[in-house]
């Protein structure tokens, strides 16, 4: 796999050469998979084994608690009643909620492709950027399922894709990857881990949402079937891994996940 095209600098300043150099060696990769299919604990595993290897969690604690910056309305408005957990009420009421989570989330996805990466990072020879999830799977799998489903309506879903499409194409290069890895996970698997976890948002959720959501990985990311707006992602490098077993207490199976990664990224 190679690092993609070089990207314009929208950190803090920099000297340009560095910037660039530092550019064309970076290497970026979304880790893909069904809620609860193991992406955190397999980015821990990432983070631990390379000091070159930098992780970019899913925002999730921003959407569990969205604060107004706007000092102006003293009166608490309902979503703040709820303690501003968007999660939550996406969960609660999707048909209400769907389109204002779907938009914040990308929102947040794109701000977390532009800031710079770490100090440590800018210095590494082969550095890499792992991220849980992205703007693609914000798109293609769970708007798309939202919409699909009847929570998120015909308007909703035209103003989405606008703007969806606005922020990739002003932010290309940044929003660029070169590589996406898909933790594959039946929903059966999925739904035993989920509730093992306990998120107390999440405990509503039901078998046929994970099912739609891991059609929609399989026919993204395995079977490659589905209409992507976005030259880059149709021919993106895609390494699949069978994330059914236990590898959280399995240092062999964890080396062999370790070693298919470094195979995927010298690729
Ligand atoms: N391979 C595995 N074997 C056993 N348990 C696992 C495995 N991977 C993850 N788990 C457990 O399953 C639960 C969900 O894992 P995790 O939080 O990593 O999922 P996730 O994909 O990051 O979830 P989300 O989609 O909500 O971000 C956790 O309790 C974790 O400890
Ligand atoms: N609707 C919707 N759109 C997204 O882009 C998205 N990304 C993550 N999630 C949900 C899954 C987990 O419950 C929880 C943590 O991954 O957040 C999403 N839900």
């Amino acid at each position: 796999m190679r690092p993609s095209a070089k990207r314009p600098c929208l950190g803090p300043s920099e000297p340009d050469s560095l910037d660039s150099s530092f550019q064309k060696r970076l290497t970026k990769v979304s880790i893909e998979g069904n809620i609860a299919s193991g992406k955190s604990t397999f980015v821990r595993l990432l983070e631990k084994y390379s000091e070159e290897w930098e992780v970019i969690p899913e925002p999730i604690a921003k959407w569990c608690n969205v604060q107004s910056t706007d000092n102006e309305y003293k009166e608490l408005t309902s979503s703040q009643k709820n303690g501003g957990n968007l999660l939550g009420m996406l969960y609660d009421k999707p048909t209400r909620w769907a389109y204002t989570f779907q938009t914040f989330a990308c929102l947040s996805r794109v701000k977390a492709q532009l800031k710079a990466a770490s100090a440590k990072l800018q210095e590494a020879e082969h550095p890499v950027q792992f991220y849980e999830r992205s703007v693609f799977s914000d798109r293609y799998v769970f708007a798309s399922n939202l919409f699909e489903s009847g929570c998120i309506n015909e308007t909703e879903w035209a103003i989405y894709q606008d703007l969806h499409t606005w922020f990739l194409t002003t932010f290309e290069p940044d929003m660029q990857l070169d590589g996406i890895i898909y933790l594959r996970a039946t929903p059966e698997k999925c739904m035993e881990r989920l509730q093992i976890r306990g998120r107390e948002e999440e405990q509503g959720i039901e078998m046929e949402y994970l099912e739609s959501l891991h059609h929609k990985h399989e026919t993204w990311l395995h079977e490659r079937t589905i209409k992507v707006d976005f030259d880059n992602l149709r021919e993106i490098p895609i390494l699949v891994l069978d994330v059914n077993e236990d590898f959280k207490n399995d240092k062999i199976k964890q080396e062999d996940l370790i070693d298919k990664v470094k195979a995927f990224l010298k690729s």
